[in-house]
């Protein structure tokens, strides 16, 4: 089997083309790949499968061997991967999630090859017990979070996966270790979810570091960026359009207010293509 490393401000994945379907065996495989020492190593084992809704339909494994529903840095990957190696040969293309629907997809590219990517993330889901949270509001803002009397506030935003929005004095110093998994597995959240710690800097900058679902500290949570960028609106901390630091980079993320879709702006990287012995 044929994959692509790929990452997206260090957010990686393996990324496979040209399997018909979801393989039986994915789970397995992507603990197996995904482990840093005995496998490739990677958050996340990417699927690229044919669709009858888009061109193409991309399917996230986690780390753990959980699928997710949404990927926002997987997205740009599989752009920037059927654009390069042209399966699509258009700056335009749609793309088929399991959570989100079909995203639209915009390439910039420079010598032929996408330098960047601009995905519409759709609309985000407010309504907590559709998130899902057990807490039955909409939205749910600044809600109150137990967890070894940590006295914590959420906000909780869905992009089609889960996430749980938690604002901080210092994100890039946090201690998101012991803090992610508590909170990850909390009962206040019947699918699991991510999360993420916030610190505002100003009405157009926001530090974000975030523990997720399934895989654990990461470098960069494209999904997690647009939700802490709606929690920030719906917080009143920040304008609609902000520049979300993580700490593998930057992320341009934009809640439109007309057709409150969020817009996500960021790049894409091939690191290298192997072959697996299965
Ligand atoms: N890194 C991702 C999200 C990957 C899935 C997540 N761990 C989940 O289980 O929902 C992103 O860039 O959005």
């Amino acid at each position: 089997m044929e994959f692509t490393k790929m990452q997206g401000l260090g957010n990686d994945f393996i990324v496979v083309y040209g399997e018909q379907q979801l393989p039986a065996d994915a789970s397995a495989l992507a603990r197996r790949l995904c482990d840093r020492h005995f496998g490739i190593g990677a958050d996340g084992l990417v699927f690229i499968l044919p669709s009858d809704k888009g061109d193409v339909q991309m399917r996230i494994i986690n780390s753990d061997g959980s699928e997710s529903e949404q990927c926002g840095n997987a997205i740009r990957c599989v752009a920037k991967y059927v654009y390069d190696f042209g399966h699509v040969q258009r700056e335009q293309l749609t793309v088929e999630t399991i959570g989100a629907g079909v995203q639209q997809v915009v390439v910039t590219s420079a010598n032929s090859r996408a330098a960047a990517v601009r995905v519409d993330m759709g609309a985000p889901i407010l309504e907590g017990l559709q998130i899902p949270t057990t807490v039955n509001a909409n939205p749910v803002v600044n809600h109150p979070i137990e967890t070894g009397g940590s006295g914590y506030r959420f906000t909780a935003v869905s992009m089609g996966n889960p996430h749980c929005v938690i604002y901080v004095e210092d994100a890039p110093s946090f201690d998101i270790e012991a803090w992610g998994p508590r909170i990850e597995h909390h009962p206040l959240f019947p699918n699991k979810v991510n999360v993420e710690f916030a610190t505002v800097r100003s009405r157009e900058h926001i530090d974000m570091r975030v523990w997720e679902r399934g895989a654990g500290p990461t470098l960069a949570c494209g999904t997690g960026a647009c939700a802490t960028l709606v929690s920030s609106v719906l917080n009143g901390l920040t304008d609609r359009k902000a520049v979300v630091s993580l700490k593998g980079g930057d992320l341009t993320i934009e809640w439109n207010e007309e057709n409150n879709h969020v817009y996500m702006t960021g790049p894409a990287e091939v690191v290298y293509t192997g072959r697996l012995q299965l």
